[in-house]
């Protein structure tokens, strides 16, 4: 029997992406909503009681009420939301992250997909912690650069509107909401600088790790990466490239890393590459979903 799914946001931005992922599989079956009753909490529970699955694609607060309405039912959840990212009794939904992530994934009611900064951060910082490479109270520093999709329809509209500006940095208060995911998944004690910025074109994204070596040699980084990644579908270890483009992974659930910089100088920085609605959001949704019911990993993808 089909999968029931119901995408709860599907007019938005992250919600119209994962339907386009799982509107032609025949192993799923979308839980339609009237969209005249989309905020209606009546018409939203019946859905929710409906579905095997519920994709949350909604503000933080929308999200945290859709897993209050469905309390008691069997009903299982994967937000795209903040709501749960460092929540007890959520699975943070990044597969790749550890085999134990990926195992309890599996057999989760509650999953959490990661933000999509915050996946890329992670990606690079954490294997490297636990690797004994970059120690978890090390001053770090992120910076990173996004399509506008990034910020919803309202985002989508500022930066599509005459006059746009071509790129504006945000978020330098230091209280971005993807810190406290990014310091409990990657391991870190000390909270990194997190300086993020939006570009005008549509979508893709690319965080950069910038390191003083101390000592440590790029080889031994690259080396600690694709032993973690070994194996990976979507996340590979790439080799470094003269020019990185944010969009080169538009439309894939792909992240790829990367290590540049100089032993003799002793710089580096480590790049992660990827779609912010990709593996970002819907495509990691869809990854999460496809293990949460046994389907291949990558289908849909
Ligand atoms: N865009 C991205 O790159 C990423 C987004 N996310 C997360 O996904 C979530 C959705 O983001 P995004 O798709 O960008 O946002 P959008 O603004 O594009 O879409 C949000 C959708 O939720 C609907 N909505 C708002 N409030 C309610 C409510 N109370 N009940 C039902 N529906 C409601 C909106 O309705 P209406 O159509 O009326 O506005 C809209 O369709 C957010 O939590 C975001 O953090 C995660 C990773 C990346
Ligand atoms: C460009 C932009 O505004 N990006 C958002 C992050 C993306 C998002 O809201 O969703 P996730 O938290 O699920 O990734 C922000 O910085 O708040």
């Amino acid at each position: 029997m089909a999968t029931r799914v119901f995408i709860d946001g599907e007019a938005g931005t992250t919600g119209l992406q994962i339907r386009d992922r799982l509107l032609t599989r025949d192993d799923i079956a979308l839980v339609q909503i009237d969209p005249a009753l989309r905020k209606d909490a009546g018409a939203r529970r019946d859905a929710l009681a409906e579905a095997d699955v519920a994709i949350l694609c909604l503000p933080d607060a929308a999200a945290r009420d859709a897993v209050a309405l469905a309390e008691g039912l069997p009903t299982r959840f994967i937000d795209a939301s903040t709501a749960h990212r460092v929540a007890d009794g959520w699975v943070y939904g990044f597969p790749e992250l550890s085999p134990a992530t990926r195992q309890a994934i599996t057999g989760a009611q509650y999953v959490s997909n990661p933000g999509c900064y915050a996946t890329g951060a992670i990606a690079l910082i954490a294997p490297l912690v636990a690797a004994g490479l970059i120690a978890p109270d090390e001053a770090l520093t992120i910076n990173a650069v996004s399509g506008y999709t990034g910020g919803g329809k309202e985002m989508i509209a500022e930066m599509e509107a005459e006059g746009a500006p071509a790129h504006f940095a945000y978020g330098l208060a230091q209280g971005h909401k993807h810190l406290p995911e990014i310091m409990l998944r990657a391991g870190l004690t000390r909270r990194p600088v997190f300086a993020p910025a939006v570009g005008r074109y549509a979508q893709g994204m690319m965080v950069q790790l910038p390191l003083q070596l101390e000592g440590r040699r790029l080889d031994d980084l690259r080396a600690a990466l694709a032993a973690h990644y070994q194996g990976s579908r979507f996340v590979r270890v790439v080799d470094p490239q003269p020019r990185i483009v944010p969009t080169s992974l538009n439309d894939t659930n792909l992240l790829d890393l990367s290590v540049h910089g100089s032993d003799e100088n002793g710089c580096a920085v480590l790049v992660a590459v990827l779609d912010n609605l990709g593996k970002g959001a819907s495509g990691a949704a869809v990854q999460n979903l496809n293990l949460m019911t046994g389907a291949d990993e990558g289908a849909g993808l």
